[in-house]
C-alpha cells in the first residue's frame, strides 16, 4: 500500500516546484538591465530564445514593428540589440565605431572553426587591423582595377559554357553551377593565382561542399550550442562537424598554400594573388600557419554572395520581361551589338546598374550580416547598450521600409534610376537614408570585397543580358521561395531558356587562353 500524503510531503512538493520554477524563470524570461543613471536596455520581447528558427529575419521583422528600430532580444546569456533603422545604424556602427566593431567569439564559428582567425572573426584591434590591411593588397579598388582581365575571362568562360551547353539556346538549362565556377574561379585566381575547367572538378565540388558546410553551421542566431554555454561542454553532433571542418579547411588549403609555396621556391612566375602576398610577408607581418589557412579559406567561402545574387538576378528576370526588354533596349541603344559592355560602361548603362540595386535590395544573400559586438557600454538616445552586447543589423527591415523604397515587396529597378554612385560610393553618403542597400554591411567592418564583388556582379549581369533573350521554361515555373542551399539563400533550383541575341556573340566569344592557369 502507498502512503497518505502526509502534512510534511504537502509543504515540501511546492517547495521543490518553487525551486524548479527559480531555476528555470532566469534563463526564459529577459532581464531587463539598467546602468548606474537607470536608463534602460531597448526594449524587446518577454521571453529568451536559445536559437531563432527557420529565417530568423522574419522574426526580427515582427519584432522591430512591435518594439521600433532599436530594440533587444536575449539569447541565452547573450544580450542583441536590434538596428532597423539607417539612421540608428549609422550613428552606432559608424559615428561610434570604435565601440560597435569587434566580433563575439561565436563558439561554433569563431572558437571551433575559424579559431579567431580570417578577419571575419578577429577581435577589433591590430590583429584585426593587419589582416585587413594583408587582404587590401588583392581588394583594395586599384587592385581589383588591376585584375580585370581576370574577372574578363571568366565572364566569357560563363557565357561561352551556357551558350555550350545550352546548344545555343535549344536546351534549357539550370545555371547554378556556372554561375558558381564564375565566382569561384575570380576567387581562386585572386587567391591562389589558379583556375578550374570545369564545374566536375573535384576540387571546386570539395571547396563548395566546405563553404556550404560553413553557412549551415555558422548562422549568426541560429544555433542553439553558441547560446547555451554548457552545451559546448557536451560532445555533439554539431560540435564534431565544427572540429572536422576545421581540419578540413587547414588540410587542403594548406595543401593549396604548399603548392603554390613551391612554385615560388622553384623560381616559377607565380601571378600575384593573395597567397603570395601572404608567403612573402609571413615572416614580417609574423603569420602563423592557420592564419594564413584561415585567411585563405574566407576568401573562398564568399563565393556564395555574389553567386547567390546572380542566381536571383536571373530567377527575376525572367520573371519580369518587361524589365528585361527595357534592359535589352537600354544595351542595345548604349553598346550595340558588336561589342559587350564593359566596366567603364556603368555609368552609361543606368537601368542595368539599377537593375543590379534592386536584385541586391530585394534579396541580400545576408538578411542578418555578421553581427558586431560592442566593447564599452554606450547609451543612445536614453537606452543603455552594455558591453559585450551583440549588435544585429538587421537588413531585411531595412530593405523593406515603406517610406525609403515605396512598395516594398515589389521588384522595381526604377526606385534606383537617378543613383549614379557605385555601392562602395553609396556608403559614405552623409544621409543614410540615401545609401542604396545594406548588403554589404556597415562600419569599420563592412565588406572589405564590396569594389571587388560589385565588379564581379556588373559583368556577369550586364553580359547575361547582353548576351541572352532569357525566358521562362513552358510547364516549370520559377519559385522565388528563398531556400538555404550551397550559395546561401538562393532560389529553389530552376531552370530557364537562354536565347541568343546577336550573331556577333561567337566572335566576342573568342577565348583570349593566355591567362589561363589550371589547377
Ligand atoms: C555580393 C557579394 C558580397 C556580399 C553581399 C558581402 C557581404 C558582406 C557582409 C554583409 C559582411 C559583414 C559586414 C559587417 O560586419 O558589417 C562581409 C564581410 C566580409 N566580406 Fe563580404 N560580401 C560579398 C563579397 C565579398 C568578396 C568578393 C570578398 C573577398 C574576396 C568578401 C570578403 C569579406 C570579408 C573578408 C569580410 C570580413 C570583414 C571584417 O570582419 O572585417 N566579401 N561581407
Amino acid at each position: 500500500m502507498f502512503p497518505v500524503v502526509s502534512g510534511s510531503a504537502n509543504v515540501v512538493l511546492p517547495l521543490i516546484l518553487g525551486a524548479i520554477l527559480l531555476t528555470i524563470l532566469p534563463w526564459t524570461l529577459r532581464k531587463n538591465i539598467v546602468d548606474k543613471d537607470g536608463h534602460p536596455i531597448p526594449p524587446g520581447p518577454l521571453l529568451r530564445y536559445a536559437f531563432l528558427r527557420g529565417d530568423p529575419e522574419r522574426s526580427l521583422h515582427v519584432w522591430a514593428k512591435r518594439y521600433g528600430p532599436l530594440f533587444s532580444v536575449w539569447m541565452g546569456n547573450q544580450l542583441c540589440v536590434v538596428i532597423s533603422d539607417p539612421q540608428v545604424a549609422r550613428d552606432l556602427f559608424v559615428t561610434n565605431g570604435s565601440i560597435f566593431s569587434s566580433r563575439k567569439e561565436y563558439f561554433m564559428k569563431n572558437q571551433l572553426i575559424l579559431r579567431g582567425r580570417a578577419i571575419t572573426a578577429s577581435q577589433y584591434g591590430d590583429r584585426w587591423r593587419q589582416h585587413r590591411r594583408l587582404v587590401m593588397h588583392v581588394l583594395a579598388p586599384k587592385a581589383v582595377q588591376k585584375l580585370g582581365h581576370i574577372l574578363e575571362n571568366e565572364a566569357r568562360d560563363m557565357i561561352s559554357s551556357l551558350v555550350h551547353e545550352t546548344k545555343e539556346g535549344v536546351l534549357p538549362i539550370n545555371p547554378a553551377l556556372y554561375i558558381g565556377r564564375f565566382t569561384f574561379n575570380n576567387l581562386l585566381m585572386i587567391s591562389f593565382g589558379i583556375r578550374s575547367d570545369s564545374i566536375s572538378d573535384p576540387l571546386f565540388q570539395r571547396l563548395l561542399a566546405f563553404s556550404m558546410e560553413f553557412m549551415e553551421l555558422t548562422g549568426p542566431l541560429s544555433n542553439i550550442i553558441d547560446f547555451i554555454e554548457p552545451l559546448q561542454k557536451l560532445p555533439s553532433y554539431m560540435k564534431s562537424r565544427g572540429h572536422k571542418l576545421h581540419e578540413d579547411l587547414i588540410e587542403v588549403y594548406g595543401a593549396m598554400i604548399l603548392r603554390v609555396k613551391a612554385r615560388m621556391d622553384a623560381g616559377e612566375d607565380v601571378p600575384d594573388c593573395l597567397v603570395k602576398t601572404l608567403l612573402e610577408t609571413q615572416e614580417d607581418e609574423k603569420l602563423d600557419w592557420e592564419d594564413l589557412c584561415m585567411l585563405c579559406a574566407v576568401f573562398i567561402f564568399v563565393v556564395h554572395s555574389t553567386s547567390s545574387t546572380i542566381q536571383w538576378f536571373l530567377a527575376l528576370i525572367t520573371l519580369h520581361p518587361e524589365i528585361q526588354a527595357q534592359a535589352h533596349a537600354e544595351l542595345d541603344r548604349v553598346v550595340g551589338q558588336e561589342n559587350w559592355p564593359t566596366p567603364e560602361d556603368g555609368s552609361r548603362l543606368p537601368y542595368i546598374r539599377a537593375i543590379i540595386k534592386e536584385v541586391q535590395r530585394t534579396h541580400a544573400p545576408f538578411w542578418i550580416p555578421a553581427p558586431h559586438y560592442s566593447t564599452d557600454d554606450f547609451v543612445y538616445n536614453g537606452m543603455y547598450i552594455p558591453k559585450g552586447t551583440l549588435m544585429v543589423l538587421d537588413c531585411y527591415t531595412i530593405h523593406h521600409n515603406e517610406e525609403r523604397y515605396p512598395d516594398p515587396f515589389t521588384f522595381n529597378p526604377d526606385r534606383y534610376l537617378g543613383d549614379n554612385l557605385s555601392c562602395a560610393e553609396s556608403v559614405n553618403l552623409s544621409d543614410a537614408m540615401q545609401r542604396d542597400h545594406w548588403t554589404f554591411g556597415v562600419g569599420r567592418r563592412i565588406c572589405p570585397g564590396i569594389t571587388l564583388a560589385e565588379r564581379m556582379l556588373w559583368l556577369a549581369i550586364s553580359r547575361l543580358l547582353w548576351s541572352f533573350t532569357i525566358h521562362e521554361v513552358p510547364r516549370e515555373p520559377i519559385s522565388l521561395k528563398e531556400c538555404s542551399g550551397a550559395f546561401g539563400r538562393t532560389p529553389l533550383p530552376y531552370r530557364v531558356n537562354l536565347l541568343p541575341r546577336h550573331d556577333t556573340l561567337s566572335s566576342v566569344l573568342v577565348v583570349d587562353d593566355e591567362m589561363n592557369v589550371k589547377i
